[in-house]
């Protein structure tokens, strides 16, 4: 009946739908389903099993919040590495930062790199700038390759069911801030209030025992689950708030200073279980 209906096991009872226009792509990667279809009110929008990753009408909510959050009160961020992200969108974001020398984004699968180029030019266009490096890897392959290498680090990884899970332990959080060089931030997807609560918790405890500073922040994004996604923001640097930008970030459509500094703000049945304890 020409929707496209998000029901999954990890949000029971509830499933987000769009109108859909026209498929554009189906295929089977080594890892997932990838699907990309024109939507009716949200441009094309990019399914990894049967999961919304972006669409074209709202991934700037995301993208600008997950990368400018460690970014943008980082005092001077040059080596920035991407972790998953294979669409694009995030290192579009870091290289608004103009001290930025050097990006590198590290995806597992080529098909999510090779269909974002095809039918998310907004996003992918970026990973033929001089300045990014794309690898086709294992994070947990690549990390420990490349110690003390970066500046800010920020995993934006698929949901913890799938290639993904195991981006969301302490293992791999471990070889991340080794890494990182001395005063490094990092970010990680880190799911929704709404829906995860149990898990932000345990992501947060986890991040704590690793980094100095370990905070959660999250935006508003209509087409993921209960229309809101988290971050996990670390600092490396126990002096460092990340919840307080050092320099404004230009051409942003949702990102500002001051919803920096809001995002960390969390509603009482978050900040309780997330902030305390
Ligand atoms: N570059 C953006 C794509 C990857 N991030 C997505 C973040 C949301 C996630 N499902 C939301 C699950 C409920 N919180 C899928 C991957």
């Amino acid at each position: 009946d020409g929707w496209f209906r998000e029901i999954n096991s990890q949000w029971p009872g509830q499933a987000l739908t769009l109108k859909v226009n026209k498929i554009l792509h189906m295929e089977k990667s080594q890892y997932q389903d990838v699907l990309v279809f024109e939507s009716e009110t949200y441009g094309n929008v990019l399914i990894l099993d049967g999961v919304v990753q972006c669409t074209e009408r709202d991934e700037f909510s995301y993208q600008e919040m997950i990368t400018h959050l460690p970014m943008a009160s980082h005092p001077n961020p040059k080596h920035v590495l991407v972790i998953g992200g294979g669409d694009g969108g995030v290192v579009r974001e870091v290289l608004k930062h103009k001290s930025v020398e050097h990006v590198t984004l590290c995806d597992i699968d080529e098909a999510v790199v090779r269909v974002s180029k095809q039918f998310l030019p907004h996003m992918a266009s970026v990973l033929t700038d001089d300045r990014v490096t794309v690898f086709i890897g294992d994070g947990f392959k690549f990390l420990p390759e490349h110690e003390n290498e970066y500046d800010v680090i920020i995993t934006d990884s698929s949901d913890p069911v799938g290639p993904a899970a195991s981006l969301f332990e302490a293992p791999y959080f471990t070889l991340l801030k080794k890494a990182l060089k001395e005063g490094g931030n990092m970010s990680t997807q880190g799911e929704c209030l709404w829906l995860h609560l149990p898990l932000i918790k345990e992501l947060r405890e986890t991040t704590k025992r690793l980094f100095p500073v370990a905070e959660y922040a999250f935006t508003t994004i209509p087409t993921y689950p209960s229309g809101s996604i988290g971050f996990v923001c670390c600092s490396l640097d126990p002096k460092r708030s990340v919840s307080e930008p050092l320099r404004p970030v230009p051409d942003c459509m949702y990102y500002n200073n001051d919803v920096h500094r809001a995002a960390f703000v969390l509603p009482e049945f978050g900040r309780a279980m997330v902030q305390e304890g």
